[in-house]
């Protein structure tokens, strides 16, 4: 990192460890972007690495009850203890520490950014090897001011395959080239649908335009995630951990960074 970015990335809380951190972006909302950080986190804690998931979506949290988890935060002298899921994977999200997770956040930017950074300041994170944060959508002031406050190591954008998101995920992917952040790989969500009856391949939101956007921008690493009503039901029964997807091709360039 250089030292002009340096210079406003906050400490961690002093008792935390967290090894290397990725944000899972996506030019905007609607994507299923917490579908993919949900996804990556369970596949690399089965890998066998402690994984742990800061949900910046402040507005949209939807981590905690992917994993079925309940307020069990508490505070002790090294700060904010996360939530563990059945697995191990450490959560913080704002629907964890509020008495009810239906009431709306009416809240500016600054201070949702303030959360945020908070909760990589104030919560005791422990021995974490990969940190996957849950953007808020889009490339507004809040992921800015985020990307500019914590260490992040690198970049999953998250995509659908409609041709009106091409232009927008190509402001994600030209917003982390100008932090200079590398992008590890991109996730074409709801890329298609397999059929139940006739095991074709359905492309229900068109045609795919993630080649030619990975080949424009020099992205080596892509996946096409299908819609699977299977998934679906895991996450809104709170068992996310039950999922098996294979998220290789991402996991592989996550491992990669040094
Ligand atoms: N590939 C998929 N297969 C099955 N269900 C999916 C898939 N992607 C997302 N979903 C489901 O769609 C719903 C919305 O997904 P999610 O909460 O990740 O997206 P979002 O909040 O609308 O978008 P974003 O996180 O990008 O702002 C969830 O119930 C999620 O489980």
């Amino acid at each position: 990192m250089d030292a002009f970015r340096k210079q406003f990335i906050k400490e961690l809380n002093p008792h935390s460890k967290v090894k290397k951190v990725i944000a899972v972006m996506s030019g905007k909302g609607g994507v299923g972007k917490s579908f993919v950080t949900t996804s990556l986190a369970v596949a690399m804690q089965r890998a066998g690495y402690r994984c742990a998931i800061l949900d910046a979506d402040i507005t949209g949290p939807s981590i905690p009850a992917s994993f079925g988890l309940n307020n069990q935060t508490y505070k002790t002298d090294k700060g904010i203890h996360p939530t563990r899921t059945k697995t191990g994977i450490q959560v913080m999200s704002l629907n964890l520490l509020v008495e009810n997770p239906s009431d709306p956040v009416l809240w500016r930017g600054s201070l949702i950014a303030d959360m945020v950074t908070q909760f990589w300041t104030d919560v005791y994170w422990e021995d974490v090897d990969y940190m996957f944060i849950d953007m808020p959508p889009g490339t507004g002031d809040v992921p800015l001011t985020i990307f500019q406050s914590l260490p992040v190591d690198g970049i999953v954008v998250v995509t659908s395959p409609q041709d009106l998101v091409t232009m927008i995920v190509e402001k994600a992917v030209k917003m982390a080239e100008n932090m200079d952040i590398p992008i590890l790989g991109i996730v074409e969500n709801m890329s298609y649908f397999i059929c139940p009856d006739c095991h074709k391949k359905h492309y229900i939101f068109g045609q795919s335009h993630l080649e030619e956007i990975c080949k424009q921008y020099h992205i080596e690493h892509h996946l096409s995630l299908p819609l699977d009503s299977k998934n679906t039901q895991y996450i809104d029964k709170g068992k996310a951990e039950l999922m098996s997807i294979n998220m290789d091709e991402i996991l592989s360039s996550i491992l990669q960074i040094d």
